[in-house]
């Protein structure tokens, strides 16, 4: 069996794929995460999730490397992470009272397969008061999260409802990333 390597600085990434009993290591590589505004939301997740893998495979290439990544999507328009206060508190009050997307695409990779894939989850959150946004950005939760919120955490209460899968939104679509590691021998150790 070969090592599976997250590629991958995210704890929840991290925190999911211990949740499942998967047996693996991080390794990080620097990509640049700017993206061409002309690309459909699907091709750009799937296309950043497939940098990130390239670029820990490029020195990996005995192990199957996971790269992913995570947008919000409203209206057509891709919101990536906030770039400062201002920027998350503009993002939030964007998505009030309205329905976004929530995109993750994986890539997997090893020397003889590549798998690439994304999911899509519709989310729809309350009416948030300017109140509850600045007492929101004040945890400082949004500050390292796509679209400003994290629905695993305090995020939870901005939350109405979600059609799909909540471990995409939190940052990897967990049931069809350990079915797609089968596809490279990699299975959970439970
Ligand atoms: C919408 C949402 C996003 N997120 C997070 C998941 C991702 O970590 C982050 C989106 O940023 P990404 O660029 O996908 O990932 P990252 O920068 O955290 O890690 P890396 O690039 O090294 O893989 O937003 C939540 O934790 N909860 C949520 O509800």
């Amino acid at each position: 069996m070969k090592p599976l390597i997250l590629a991958s600085s995210s704890p929840r990434r991290k925190e999911l794929l211990q949740q499942v009993h998967f047996d693996f290591s991080i390794q990080t590589s620097e990509v640049d995460e700017q993206l061409d505004p002309d690309w459909l939301p699907e091709d750009a997740v799937k296309h950043l999730s497939k940098k990130k893998a390239e670029a820990v495979f490029s020195t990996n290439r005995e192990a199957v490397v996971l790269g992913a990544d995570t947008i919000v999507v409203v209206d057509g328009v891709i919101v990536g992470k906030p770039s400062n206060h201002a920027a998350a508190k503009e993002m939030l009050q964007t998505l009030s009272g309205r329905n976004h997307q929530v995109l993750s695409g994986v890539t997997i990779l090893s020397s003889e397969n590549m798998i690439s894939f994304y999911n899509e989850t519709n989310v729809s959150m309350y009416e948030l008061s300017p109140k509850e946004i600045d007492r929101y950005l004040a945890t400082g939760e949004p500050f390292d999260k796509a679209g400003s919120y994290g629905i695993q955490g305090i995020g939870a209460t901005l939350v109405h409802s979600i059609q799909g899968d909540y471990y995409s939104v939190m940052g990897l679509p967990l049931a069809q990333t350990t079915r797609a590691l089968s596809a490279f021998s990699i299975y959970p150790t439970y």
